[in-house]
This record gives C-alpha cells, sequence and structure tokens, in this order.
C-alpha cells in the first residue's frame, strides 16, 4: 500500500476553503461584479486567520458570512410634479446581526442594483465592526436619480420609499442612515413619514438627523473628518504630516467638503474637487465655502465654481481629476474612480498616499499597484467608518435623551479612527502583512464578528 507522504498546509487548507465558497458565491449570485469583488478581496485577506484558526472553517462562517440574512425588495410607486406616475425599485439588504442591529446608508442613484447594495452591505458588516461600536451591517438604497428632481417630488419619493422600509426597521432591528444621493433632506422627509407610519417619536431609527429633531453634532462632518484623521495617522507612522501635502479629492458632496475642509485645517492644499459632470482644478487650492454654498445649499454643478474663482479651471472629464499632481489623493466620490492606468499615472505624477474617502473607489489591480510602490494605501473600510461611527453615537445619544458638544463628538471620532488605525495595523503585523492596512482593516472587522457568529450558534 502507498502512503499519502505529502500533507496539506494549513494555509493551503484555508486556501482551498476561501476559493470554493467563493465560487458559489459566483455561481449563486452571477452578473454581481461589485459583489463578487468585494467578497474576493475579504476572503483572500482571511486566508492566514482560517489557516490558524481553523474553527472558522468548521463552523462554516465564510458560508454564512456572505450570504444576507434578509435582501427586501420592493416597489416605490411617486407622482412627479405633471401628475405622471413613476416607479423605481427600493432595497435594503440586512447582512448580519452578529454584533448589534442592522446599520447603514440609503443611496439613491440610478446604478443601485442588488449587486451595489450586497457590496456595499456586506462591506459595511466589517467597518462597522471596526468602529467597535455595538453595530451589524446592512444598506439599502432605490435606483432613482434625484437629479433635477424638485423638492417636491424629493419628498413624495421619500415619502414613498420609507412607507415600505419603515415595515422593517427600527431602533433595535435597523438603522438607516444617508449615502450618496441621500442627505439632511431626504433624511428629513423619511423620518417625517416613518414618525407618522409608528405614530411616535422614534429618534434613534434612523441617523444624520437635524439637529433640531435629535441629529448629532459632528455628524455632517464625520465621515470626510474620520477619513483625514485616518490619513494623518497613516502618514504619521511615516515620519509626514499633511502639512506642505499637495491633496487631490474627488466629489464635491457630503464627504468630499469636509474632507477638503479638514485636510486645508491640517496644512495641506487642495487642488481638486469634482462632480459627475466634470473636475476643478484651484492652483491657489480649493475654497471649501464655495463648494458647500454651491452643492448644500443652492444645488448647482461644480462647474458654476469658475464664475467666483476665474483663476480656476473646468473640465468636463470627471475622471481625469487624477491626471492633476498631488501628493495625497483621496478619492471621495464613487466606486471603482482609480484603475491601474490611474494608479500608475498618480505614481508617475508623486503620489505617496491614497485614502478611500468613497466605498471601493479603487479597483483591486489599482490598489495591489499601489502597494507594490509603497504608495501608503487607506482603505474604505477604515478610513471612512468616522460616518457610521458617529451615527453610532447619534443613536447613543438618542437613547441617553442628550446631546454632546461638538468637541465632544470630534474628540470621540478622533479616538475612534485612530483605535481602527491601530487594531488594523496590529492585525496585519500579528498575521504576518505588516503595514498592509487592507489585509489589517479585513482580518479586524472579521474576528469580532466571527467570534460573535461562533457564539450565537447556527442561526
Ligand atoms: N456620507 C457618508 O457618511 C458616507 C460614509 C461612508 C462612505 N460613504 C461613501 O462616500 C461616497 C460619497 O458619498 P457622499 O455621502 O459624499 O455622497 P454625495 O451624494 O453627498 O456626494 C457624491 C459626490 O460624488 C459625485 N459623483 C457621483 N458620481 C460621480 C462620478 N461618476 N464621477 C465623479 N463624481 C461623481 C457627485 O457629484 C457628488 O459630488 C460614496 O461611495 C459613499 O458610499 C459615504
Amino acid at each position: 500500500m502507498v502512503t499519502q507522504t505529502t500533507q496539506k498546509s494549513n494555509e493551503e487548507i484555508a486556501n482551498e476553503y476561501v476559493n470554493s465558497v467563493y465560487d458559489t458565491v459566483c455561481n449563486r449570485n452571477p452578473d454581481e461584479a461589485e459583489f463578487h469583488q468585494v467578497v474576493k478581496e475579504i476572503f483572500d485577506s482571511l486566508v492566514p486567520v482560517l489557516a490558524k484558526h481553523p474553527e472558522y472553517m468548521n463552523q462554516s462562517i465564510l458560508e454564512r458570512i456572505v450570504e444576507p440574512e434578509r435582501l427586501i425588495t420592493f416597489r416605490v410607486p411617486w407622482v412627479d410634479d405633471e401628475g405622471n406616475i413613476h416607479v423605481n425599485r427600493g432595497y435594503r439588504v440586512q447582512f448580519n446581526s452578529a454584533i448589534g442591529p442592522y446599520k447603514g446608508g440609503l443611496r439613491f442613484h440610478p446604478s443601485v442594483n442588488p449587486s451595489v447594495i450586497k457590496f456595499l452591505g456586506f462591506e459595511q458588516i466589517f467597518k462597522n465592526s471596526l468602529t467597535g461600536q455595538p453595530i451589524g451591517g446592512g444598506k439599502g438604497g432605490a435606483d432613482f436619480d434625484p437629479k433635477g428632481k424638485s423638492d417636491a417630488e424629493i419628498m413624495r419619493f421619500s415619502q414613498s420609499f420609507m412607507h415600505e422600509l419603515g415595515q422593517h426597521i427600527g431602533p433595535d432591528v435597523d438603522i438607516p442612515a444617508g449615502d450618496i444621493g441621500v442627505g439632511p433632506r431626504e433624511i428629513g422627509y423619511m423620518f417625517g413619514q416613518y414618525k407618522k407610519m409608528r405614530g411616535r417619536f422614534e429618534a434613534g431609527t434612523i441617523t444624520g438627523k437635524g439637529m433640531n429633531y435629535g441629529g448629532s453634532l459632528v455628524r455632517k462632518e464625520a465621515t470626510g473628518y474620520g477619513t483625514i484623521y485616518f490619513v494623518e495617522k497613516m502618514l504619521e507612522k511615516q515620519g509626514i504630516s499633511f502639512k506642505g501635502q499637495t491633496v487631490a479629492v474627488s466629489g464635491s458632496g457630503n464627504v468630499s467638503i469636509y474632507a477638503i475642509e479638514k485636510a486645508k485645517e491640517l496644512g495641506a492644499k487642495v487642488v481638486t474637487c469634482s462632480d459627475s459632470d466634470g473636475y476643478i482644478y484651484d492652483e491657489k487650492g480649493i475654497d471649501v465655502e464655495t463648494v458647500k454654498r454651491l452643492k448644500e445649499v443652492e444645488r448647482r454643478r461644480i462647474e458654476d465654481y469658475t464664475d467666483e474663482h476665474p483663476h480656476a479651471k473646468y473640465f468636463d472629464s470627471p475622471t481625469d481629476v487624477w491626471t492633476v499632481p498631488c501628493t495625497v489623493a483621496l478619492p471621495c466620490a464613487t466606486q471603482q474612480e482609480i484603475d491601474e492606468e490611474t494608479a500608475n499615472q498618480l505614481i508617475k505624477n508623486g503620489v505617496i498616499a491614497v485614502g478611500e474617502g468613497a466605498n471601493m473607489p479603487t479597483t483591486l489591480e489599482a490598489i495591489n499597484i499601489f502597494k507594490k510602490n509603497n504608495v501608503q494605501f487607506a482603505p474604505a473600510k477604515a478610513a471612512n467608518a468616522g460616518g457610521v461611527a458617529v451615527s453610532s453615537l447619534e443613536m447613543a445619544q438618542n437613547n441617553m435623551g442628550f446631546s454632546w458638544s461638538f468637541d465632544e463628538v470630534d474628540g470621540r471620532l478622533r479616538e475612534i479612527m485612530k483605535n481602527i488605525y491601530d487594531n488594523s495595523s496590529e492585525a496585519a503585523e500579528t498575521y504576518g502583512y505588516a503595514g498592509d492596512l487592507v489585509i489589517g482593516a479585513n482580518i479586524s472587522g472579521f474576528l469580532k464578528v466571527a467570534d460573535a457568529m461562533v457564539a450565537q450558534g447556527v442561526v
């Protein structure tokens, strides 16, 4: 009898397990490219953890974590100002509640589909875990395009959307918030509708609320400021600061505006911002107050920035924002902004650090190029976790029935971002990938959720 002499290493077994679950995900969820990408990225980084802790494989944690606990799809009918009836599709994925009630934003954008919602929801599980707050992962939205809609149309759409979503959420169940296309105005309309449906004031059921009805100071600034606090920490480890850096930012929405504001405050010169039509290059440094007014108040296009700053240049190709030379790049607009070619261009122009303010703005290939070229890389699930972290602080204030000061919340945000950095960095080192924050953030976020799933049995 011939005995088998080659024994598979733990690493090989873990790798085979990861690939086999990933194949099942692709077969079971065909045509969901965004979801596949995020699963691949996270799963690959878990191989060293699974090799060291086979109990997670025995407990089928990956098979379970990758299947949403619930995916709700619903009809959102609404009437425009001319009396025409429209029907959009609404979604809520309640992905994982192992460490707390589902929590995640709502996105109103024509590109919203099950793949996008699932990629965002899956990512949210790990991001929420990283914040150290007791919140599970969820995400939602609709394929509705708010661009060009009147205030009354936005209100009717938001009410119709909440009329259905409201049946599936609550302070201990699922707590939505904003995301692309959903800001304070939409949150206000949705909260109003929810309050009417319930016949009670449940402040802790949605976050991002206005300050006069249960909102938190710093929520508006949280994601942008948090991204800068995280990148600041990452630069600090290299003995560098924001002072004197030339920063390129994409987008001109909630995340971008407050990332620009904080980066400037720390001494950087931010030279770009953009919207889905084009980008601005201002060699003197972007005037953030103008962007705030154009976008938050007047809801105009970024092109109009040059009316008030005629020395600035406008280009009608948003993705070319990354051809502008910079030392720090902060993609804060949308997914898949930086691909291989763009990454190479940024490196050629001297980039030393990239911080993801947006979700999945960098392709896997581009991330690998940055890693190979020693560009410091701050992944979204760690770098932009400040928004959900302060949302959780908003829930805490709602539960206690009082409000903290701006400095109190900002101090807590800074501390949370520091902890996320330290925990990600430590996890990367423990598992043999020192300095790799992509792997470190995935591992650190995973461990807490996986342990809670094991403790709670097969549910
Ligand atoms: N708001 C938050 O608290 C938060 C938290 C975590 C992550 N994020 C992520 O950050 C990103 C931005 O979210 P936001 O809340 O600032 O949304 P927002 O709607 O306020 O702003 C989005 C910005 O991106 C621009 N944009 C959209 N498509 C574009 C394109 N193809 N090219 C260039 N610009 C484009 C829009 O014009 C707008 O300026 C999203 O990926 C979101 O998931 C947001």
